[in-house]
């Protein structure tokens, strides 16, 4: 090492002191001052850990006022470097070394390598294997798709697949209830924000499902929401309220003041909420959203006389917010024009008119006859179908038929043009299986002289409501028989759900105080944290509650399926209510069979109603889709039978079964097949799922983050066979890692561990810590630059290879979403000094296997020796690289038409046959393939990691 008052050096010890600048040298000692930190270190100039700062042609550096130049020369005069360089005016200045600016900052790892901030091998390797696996997954069809705490059932994976996919979503999720809406949202969810396709995701539910899905949605999928309610508004209607009394106007000021629902890029809210209040629906609607979910849909009530708050609150969102989910098991609860309003939410300009939308219904059955038949017959059509196919496909046909694959495409296509097939899923219980057996208990009572005035109508339907507590609570029948049904099921958790809210807090009271069973209340008089607390102390098993008493807001929504008693206390005259009560427990995870008991007061309305549902539907034993539109049809006799329950009903029971069952039919021959076919298609979800557990399998991950914990520092120690503790240890790299709380925290790589114990975090490879360290690896300098040692049989000592790693660079919005059509980043390359390409013949794992770390202090002395050779490697290697670029750039021009032209032609023969397709949609892929273009053409190639390897 030669020193020479003025040079630059920096230290490869410290790279927070900057660029240093010889002061004095005496003796065997140097001292260097280093001006950005203000200090000064003395250091033995024989082993200084310093290394020299020489800057190359084409190099940018900055004086110490900050100018910018780039070296186009560099003299060196006794000893001190003087750069010739160019500046922004394309003036060339004289700029001695002496000059710089101190505040130096090396990430380019050509850079790094000469300055001697080299990094340990392992680094070197976690960054080529971060490039990997990114580029990997990003062209994974499971994409999106990995890592949640689920299993995969084929009919939400495929609608998951289905919905993430497209740009700005608008879909209804009508699965049956308990099927599994919320986790279809949740994937789709974390699939769109995994691919950029939304980022910011408002979600309005009914207030007792907030903190549900708050817990589903992190715990299922580590996504974090902030709830906005109204706490975020009461200073504001403090103020109002005062500026109402002073008789002044209330400040609407459109941007002034804060907006609750800008602090988050994903809040959940409560419908009833938003609805109340004008200000927080300005608010939600100046927020801006990429996506809109809307559990409990149905309560968005409409007719073509007027829409409720809800459904106006929802609209005036959905008509800004370019994807919308709406959910609801139940589409058709308030009548099939609630669910044409729904529809028209999502797509107003397909669904303008009821009366059309009804019509629409009736040509089902034509088609899904053509569909079976095809189906039948190999995909061939006859003579007469073909005309008919003609009028639906168009010009497509003739290519669809000539296809070699048993009419799938034609089918597909035919389902896939089919009016509602884009916009509704619903899976149904009898197509998906396995479902637990549901075994009703009747339990007829004498009516007791109290109701003697209330035996019929609605009245008879809730007789006790509006009198005295405990009266009723004495003289009602039912009252002692839960308490009997109760105690005789012990310790079996029982849900017990009924109409209004007085008789489950009267009831309550009463088991808890009087007959000593342990029970809590579940009602709308309860705030949200009561709610979710009298849950919390159901769900628990050693000293929870036994019974859990439910207004009808029990009935939605929650997941009870520990239970298996469920009790009516009393019938909804709703049938779609009725389902939802059942569904509580009848969802997926019921692993028993689910025992309703039924308790009702002989000779009331109660009798008749328990009849009607029994006998006539069949609502209880098994789910039932047509009761709300039977109930239509025999609307003035059930009327007649609940207003003179002693009559006889078999009239009206059989007319009831006779409508359902034709109902039934008729649905499943039209409406229902067609949705069922298109809701899930069993082998492209088969194949989904094998992609999503090819990456979650892979021991790839373990290696991977293995490697990413040894070089960030992290202890790791064995928890069981399939999980870990990571905690952080004293020699961390950085100040922070990814998702590792101070505490530590016990990860499994396992899924079924991960369904098992929620209380370990399931890495996956899109989970935030994963997702994080590999942010960390591309975003820093790490392991950019790398010296290493290899011993081979043959190879003389001394020589030299250069592995690079280039990487595509070719900015563009990630909904753009290039890379599925840049298959070559990154390239990785082996040169040596006569510019050979090695890159086949020793590839990157088998050059690891034969490499070994040099020390430290060799390595500083060997890279200032080699400068010269790995200057020309990196000459070659960018060669090399330039050429690829030409090539990948052509080949990436190519997929992307290929990618998006057939969308284009897809949407706009669509468009021809069927008006759900909206312009939007096309322009939507006309853009990208217009910006894909462009940004193909502006990728360029750049060096992004460099390992130097000297044979021994
Ligand atoms: N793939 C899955 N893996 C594990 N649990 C699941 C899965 N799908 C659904 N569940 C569980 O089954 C229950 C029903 O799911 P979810 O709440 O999403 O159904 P839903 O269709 O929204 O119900 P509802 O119609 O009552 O609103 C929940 O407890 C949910 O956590």
């Amino acid at each position: 090492m030669e020193f020479v008052i003025g040079q630059r050096w920096v230290s490869h010890s410290d790279a927070s002191l900057g660029l240093g600048i010889v002061t004095d040298i005496s003796g065997r000692r140097v001292t260097l001052g280093f001006p950005a930190v203000d200090e000064e270190r003395t250091y033995a100039t024989d082993n200084a850990p310093l290394a020299r700062v020489r800057y190359q042609l084409g190099d940018t550096i900055e004086t110490f006022d900050g100018e910018s130049l780039t070296v186009r020369a560099v003299e060196d005069i006794d000893g001190v470097l003087m750069y010739h360089a160019e500046d922004a005016g394309g003036e060339l200045q004289q700029v001695s070394e002496v000059k710089l600016g101190s505040h130096v900052r090396f990430t380019d790892p050509r850079q790094r390598l000469f300055a001697g901030r080299f990094d340990r091998n392992g680094a070197f390797r976690l960054r080529m294997a971060t490039v990997g696996h990114q580029e990997r997954l990003r062209q994974s069809p499971a994409r999106g798709l990995i890592g949640a705490r689920t299993n995969h059932l084929p009919h939400q994976i495929y609608i998951a697949g289905e919905v993430a996919r497209r740009y700005a979503p608008r879909v209804l999720l009508a699965d049956e209830v308990g099927l599994g809406k919320t986790i279809e949202a949740g994937l789709i969810l974390h699939s769109q924000l995994q691919t950029g396709l939304a980022r910011r995701v408002l979600i309005v539910v009914p207030d007792s499902l907030i903190h549900q899905w708050l817990v589903e949605m992190l715990r299922r999928f580590n996504l974090s929401f902030s709830i906005v309610d109204g706490s975020d508004y009461e200073l504001d209607d403090a103020a109002d309220r005062i500026l109402a009394l002073l008789g002044e106007d209330a400040d609407d000021d459109e941007e002034g003041g804060d907006n609750p629902f800008e602090q988050s890029q994903r809040v959940l809210c409560s419908l009833d909420f938003l609805a109340g209040s004008d200000k927080a629906q300005r608010d939600a609607l100046r927020a801006g959203w990429d996506l809109m979910v809307v559990d409990e849909a149905h309560h968005l009530a409409w007719s073509p006389e007027a829409a409720s708050p809800e459904y106006q609150a929802v609209e005036k969102l959905a008509a800004e917010i370019r994807g919308l989910l709406l959910l609801t098991a139940t589409p058709e609860q308030m009548g099939l024009a609630g669910h044409f309003a729904r529809l028209r939410l999502l797509d107003p300009a397909r669904y303008p008119d009821l009366a059309a939308f009804e019509e629409e219904e009736a040509r089902y059955a034509t088609i899904n006859a053509l569909v079976r038949d095809l189906q039948a017959h190999g995909g061939q059509p006859d003579a007469q179908q073909k005309a008919q196919l003609a009028d639906w496909l168009g010009d497509e046909l003739d290519e669809l038929l000539a296809r070699d694959d048993g009419g799938r495409a034609l089918i597909d296509t035919l389902l896939d043009r089919h009016g509602t097939g884009r916009v509704l899923f619903r899976n149904t219980r009898a197509a998906i299986q396995g479902f637990p057996e549901r075994r009703v208990h009747p339990a007829p009572l004498p009516c007791p002289e109290l109701y003697a005035e209330r035996r019929t109508g609605e009245d008879g339907i809730a007789p006790e409501a509006g009198l005295v507590e405990e009266t009723w609570l004495e003289q009602d029948p039912r009252v002692a028989w839960l308490e009997k049904t109760l105690t005789g099921v012990r310790p079996a958790k029982v849900v017990v759900i009924c109409a209004n809210a007085e008789t489950a807090t009267a009831l309550e009271h009463h088991l808890q105080l009087r007959a000593g069973i342990r029970s809590a209340a579940f009602h709308e008089g309860l705030s949200l944290v009561e709610r979710d607390r009298a849950a919390a102390y159901f769900t628990e098993t050693e000293q929870g509650a036994q019974a859990l008493i439910c207004s009808e807001i029990g009935s939605e929504g929650r997941n009870f399926q520990f239970a298996h008693h469920l009790v009516l206390f009393d019938l909804p005259e709703n049938p779609d209510l009725l389902e939802q009560r059942i569904g509580r427990l009848d969802r997926i995870g019921q692993g028993d069979v689910i025992d309703i008991h039924v308790p009702y007061l002989e000779g009331t309305a109660q009798e008749t109603l328990f009849h009607w549902y029994h006998d006539g539907l069949d609502a209880l034993t098994r789910n039932t889709a047509v009761g709300v539109a039977v109930k239509a049809e025999v609307q003035a006799q059930l009327e007649a039978a609940l207003a003179d329950p002693q009559a006889d009903r078999q009239a009206l029971i059989d007319a009831t079964r006779e409508h359902a069952d034709a109902l039934r039919q008729r649905l499943q021959a039209g409406r229902d097949a067609l949705i069922e076919m298109n809701s899930c298609r069993p082998e492209a979800a088969r194949a989904l799922i094998e992609a999503i557990e090819t990456e979650e399998q892979a021991s790839g991950l373990v290696d991977y983050m293995t490697e990413a914990f040894d070089i960030f520092g992290v202890e790791t120690e064995d928890h069981t066979e399939t999980s870990d503790i990571l905690k952080p240890s004293d020699h961390m790299l950085t100040g922070h890692f990814p998702g590792l709380p101070k505490d530590g925290i016990t990860v499994t790589f396992d899924r079924q561990q991960a369904l098992e114990r929620e209380d370990l975090a399931f890495l996956s490879w899109e989970h935030p810590m994963v997702a994080g360290v590999m942010e960390l690896m591309t975003e820093s300098e790490l392991g950019n630059a790398a010296l290493a040692s290899l011993s081979v049989k043959g190879l003389p000592p001394g020589t030299l290879l250069l592995e690079t790693l280039f990487t595509l660079h070719c900015p563009a919005p990630e909904s753009l979403q290039l890379s599925r059509c840049l298959p070559l980043a990154p390239l990785r390359l082996l040169v040596d000094v006569n510019g050979k390409d090695l890159s086949g013949a020793l590839p990157h794992d088998r050059l690891n296997e034969l490499c070994s770390n040099i020390r430290r202090r060799t390595a500083q002395a060997v890279v200032p020796q080699v400068r010269a050779e790995v200057e020309t490697m990196i000459d070659h290697a960018e060669g090399f690289a330039a050429q690829r670029l030409g090539e990948a750039q052509q080949a990436a021009l190519e997929r992307l038409r290929a990618l998006i032209t057939p969308e284009i032609d897809r949407l706009q023969a669509l468009q021809r046959v069927n008006p759900a397709i909206r312009n939007e949609e096309i322009q939507f892929f006309e853009a990208q393939l217009a910006a894909g273009e462009a940004a193909i053409d502006k990728a360029r190639m750049s060096l992004s990691g460099l390992r130097v390897i000297v044979s021994s």
